[in-house]
């Protein structure tokens, strides 16, 4: 005890000990090591029921993987190719996962019908179109749902109408005759043919906002207008080929992170809304000053009229009032956003389907003169029905649909012909893959615009061919698109020849941007008609 050396010795030899034992223990404290072993076991419990879902609801469907799911299946493949084969492979109704979120596609013509129309309200609203909105188009339709989406379409639905229609088909006459310069000076310098599409996706904005909204764009001899360069950067950031926009649709909570890159289009967001409030102003003042004005007649003017009931608890309507700038300019953009890619793709597409189908075009070139001369429009009524122009457009849209799909998000557990549909989960209506089906249309890869002859489309089921969607939350905008895209090709083949040309690509290579639209454009030659 009282040996001095002892003592050291055996003190050095203690903490030895101690070191050594040390090195065994845990990192970190015991207490946060099982919750984290409890946590983990939770979390794989999770994952286990969350993929493990269509199996416990008997659908078919690629095997997920967890966290990814199945977006890797998708990696470096055209998305419409990967459905098309996963149809082959599971049938008309199976599951996928985005991500982590269940995903229902479906191919069939009735339980389409049954998600779009007989059960809307389990399945009113729609899946973010692009996750980075900026003001005021977080209260744009194409972003709201419910009550408030109830109310807002009910708005944007009464400015089409007879009155809207036939004031904004001069303005869309207008913008033509500009588009039939542009194409007269381009085809001079490349009678050999050029890329169309180029032009039209201008054009497409300029008709647009002239006849919509009294609005002067010119993006056809000026392509930085900020109307354009807005549609061209919300279209950059909604692409399935942007690699943020793609991570955030899929983990919505990346959305606030990954928002910072989405520069360009956050930046033509902010000059689209100056540009539009001044519109606002302009227009007013014109109203103001002329209370007859024509301008109170097009989208804008109808919208900036519109009387907006307000309701009391019990629901009943107690006073009526206008509708502020900021929701003005939200209802724009949902018009904006909802009707320009669309048409602008689509009239691409028929252009090149004429280019092609040199037969379908002398056609609608005899029938054009037949109906409608060789210059100017018919009158409004006929504009309206010319079937053949309008048999043209849904074949072309069969074919190449600008819109491949319809989609839902799940708002109740419902149970529909013996699929379970679980509150949250996405529902794709994969109409493109049925449109290439032959036993639905027979020889599919040919160009048949008499396959939507009435007496042909009677033989179908109403809820086969959706390049609009269907039910109460069908696209708004589809009379105004047929007229448009009517106006448009009277005028091209009224002057022009639409022939294929040594670049015209077939099949024509698309992309999702998330509209379907060609991917390197469309080139034809047009050649002016004696
Ligand atoms: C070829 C042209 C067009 C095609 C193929 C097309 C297609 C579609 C489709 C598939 C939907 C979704 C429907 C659904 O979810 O059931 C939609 C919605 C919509 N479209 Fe169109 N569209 C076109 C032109 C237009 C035009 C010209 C406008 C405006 C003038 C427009 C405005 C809208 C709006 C505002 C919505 C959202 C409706 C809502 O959520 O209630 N579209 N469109």
């Amino acid at each position: 005890m009282g040996n001095p050396e002892l003592n050291c010795t055996i003190q050095p030899m203690r903490q030895e000990v101690k070191t050594t034992s040390f090195s065994f223990h845990l990192p970190i404290n015991p207490l946060t090591a099982v919750l984290i072993v409890i946590t983990t076991a939770l979390l794989v419990r999770y994952l286990r029921n969350l993929y493990s879902i269509f199996e416990r609801i008997n659908l078919p469907g690629p095997k997920p993987k967890w966290v990814f799911g199945n977006i890797q299946d998708f990696r470096d493949k055209n998305p419409l190719d990967v459905f098309a084969a996963w149809r082959k492979k599971y049938g008309d109704v199976y599951g996928f996962f985005e991500g982590f979120r269940p995903s229902v596609v479906i191919n069939d013509p009735e339980m389409a019908r049954q998600v779009l129309v007989t059960h809307f309200d389990n399945f009113h609203v729609r899946p973010i179109y692009n996750p980075f909105v900026y003001y005021p188009d977080d209260r744009s339709l194409l972003n709201i749902f419910g009550e408030d989406w109830r109310q807002q379409r009910h708005v944007v639905s009464s400015v089409f109408n007879s009155a809207s229609f036939k004031y904004m088909i001069s303005g869309m006459e207008h913008v033509s005759e500009r588009l039939l310069q542009k194409v007269s000076e381009i085809e001079s310098e490349s009678p050999e043919g050029f890329n169309i599409s180029l032009l039209l996706d201008r054009y497409v904005v300029d008709s647009f906002a002239y006849s919509g909204f009294d609005y002067d764009v010119d993006s056809l001899n000026n392509e930085n207008a900020p109307l354009y360069r807005y549609m061209v950067e919300f279209n950059n950031s909604a692409s399935a080929e942007n690699p943020a926009t793609g991570l955030c649709r899929v983990y919505a909570s990346l959305i606030p992170l990954l928002k910072v890159f989405d520069t360009k289009h956050r930046e033509a967001a902010h000059v689209h809304l100056q540009e539009m409030r001044k519109l606002i102003t302009t227009q007013k003042e014109k109203i103001t000053s002329d209370p007859d004005s024509n301008c109170r007649k097009n989208l804008l003017g109808q919208l900036m009229l519109h009387e907006y009931p307000v309701k009391d608890e019990s629901g009943k309507v107690v006073c009526k009032r206008s509708l502020t700038d900021e929701e003005v300019i939200a209802h724009m953009n949902s018009l904006i956003g909802g009707g320009i890619s669309t048409a602008g793709a689509t009239l691409s597409f028929v252009l090149h389907q004429l280019a092609m189908n040199p037969h379908v075009e002398q056609q609608a070139y005899e029938y054009v003169l037949e109906h409608c001369g060789t210059d100017g429009l018919p009158d409004t009524s006929t504009l309206k029905r010319l079937d053949f122009l309008e048999q043209i457009i849904k074949e072309t849209l069969r074919l190449l649909p600008c819109a491949p799909g319809v989609a839902r998000t799940c708002t109740n557990d419902c149970e529909i012909n013996n699929v379970q549909f679980k509150e949250g989960m996405l529902i794709r209506i994969m109409g493109c893959t049925l449109y290439s089906d032959p036993d639905i249309f027979p020889n599919p890869d040919v160009f048949d615009p008499k396959r939507f002859e009435a007496s042909e489309c009677e033989k179908r089921h109403t809820s086969l061919f959706l390049p609009f969607g269907q039910g109460p939350r069908v696209c708004p905008g589809v009379k105004f698109a047929f007229l448009q895209l009517k106006v448009s090709l009277i005028k091209i083949l009224q002057q022009f020849s639409i022939q294929k040309c040594s670049r015209t690509m077939d099949p024509l290579p698309t992309t999702l941007k998330p509209i379907l639209c060609p991917m390197e454009g469309v080139f034809v030659k047009l050649v002016r008609r004696k």
